[in-house]
């Protein structure tokens, strides 16, 4: 059978999950402050606009205003896709006060209401016919309440895969922290996707591992990343490794990375094909 995939779009990001994450699946995005789970999330949802799936951004930590304003500093210009229907941000950060957030379309009056967030998210997936998500962050909505923590995480699995959208669920753990967001949770994703910023020798590293991903192959090791004025750009042809405290970029090898490119070629020829 083959797997439909969705392309993140993220400059290689692909070749690490041999062609894209599968269709429908629900990725857990996780790692410290200043990881760049957002710009991730961001350019995920960017990368579908521009190819023609509509995509939803729900905003649990910043002002929508403020969302536009820090995508555009990438050249994401996202107010035409709004104007054109195909993106829209669920304001779930103003509970509706204030000048600005009162031209917003769709609004979370009470963000600590799951059951009112995910009619809205579902309102809102139906009106634009969306095929990307991300929820920024979903820690957010169980920050105080850890027991409910897979009941909500659950609830939008439901709506988000039963609806046909793929989706980055943006989780905020503690820069020590070993974990991805709590077992629940964990467990409840089809995806698992971990930033790392760590500190070896007086300089900070960017890396991120794919721990799991339902429904395809991918590398199993820690490729070094950086953030750019146009995004995150992923050495899929490069590990770190850590030896006597100091970080190390290594190529990898070459066969392995034949194999991831092919397996990407072969979903952009899918890709490009469908659209
Ligand atoms: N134009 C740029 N060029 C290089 N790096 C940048 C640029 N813009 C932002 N960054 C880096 O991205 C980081 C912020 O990324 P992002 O907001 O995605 O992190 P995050 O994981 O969502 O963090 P948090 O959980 O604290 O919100 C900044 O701390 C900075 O290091």
């Amino acid at each position: 059978m083959i797997v439909k995939r969705v392309k993140t779009g993220i400059p290689g990001m692909d070749e690490i999950l041999y062609g894209g994450i599968p269709e429908r699946n629900v990725v857990l995005l996780s790692g410290g402050p200043g990881t760049g789970k957002t710009i991730f999330s961001q350019q995920f949802l960017w990368y579908g606009l521009e190819h023609g799936e509509p995509g939803i951004y729900v905003a649990l930590e910043e002002h929508p205003v403020q969302i536009r304003r820090n995508m555009l500093q990438f050249g994401w210009d996202v107010r035409k896709y709004e104007k054109k229907g195909t993106f829209a941000i669920i304001d779930a950060f103003t509970g509706g006060i204030g000048e600005a957030a009162k031209r917003e379309k769709y609004v979370v009056r009470d963000p600590t209401d799951v059951h009112m967030l995910v009619d809205v998210l579902r309102e809102a997936i139906r009106d634009l016919g969306a095929k990307r998500a991300a929820i920024d962050s979903v820690s957010t909505l169980y920050l105080t309440r850890p027991a409910v923590a897979r009941s909500v995480v659950l609830q939008l699995k439901r709506v988000l895969s039963g609806l046909g959208v793929t989706s980055i669920l943006v989780s905020q753990v503690s820069a020590t922290e070993r974990g991805f967001g709590g077992p629940g949770v964990e467990h409840a994703a089809d995806g698992i996707i971990r930033l790392d910023l760590d500190e070896y020798d007086g300089e900070l590293y960017r890396s991120l591992i794919v721990w799991k991903m339902r429904g395809t192959k991918h590398s199993m090791r820690r490729h070094p990343f950086e953030i750019t004025d146009k995004g995150i750009v992923v050495f899929y042809d490069k590990v770190l490794r850590v030896r006597a405290g100091k970080a190390y970029v290594e190529p990898l090898n070459p066969e392995v990375v034949r194999e991831m490119e092919e397996a990407s070629k072969k979903t952009e020829d899918v890709y490009e094909g469908e659209v």
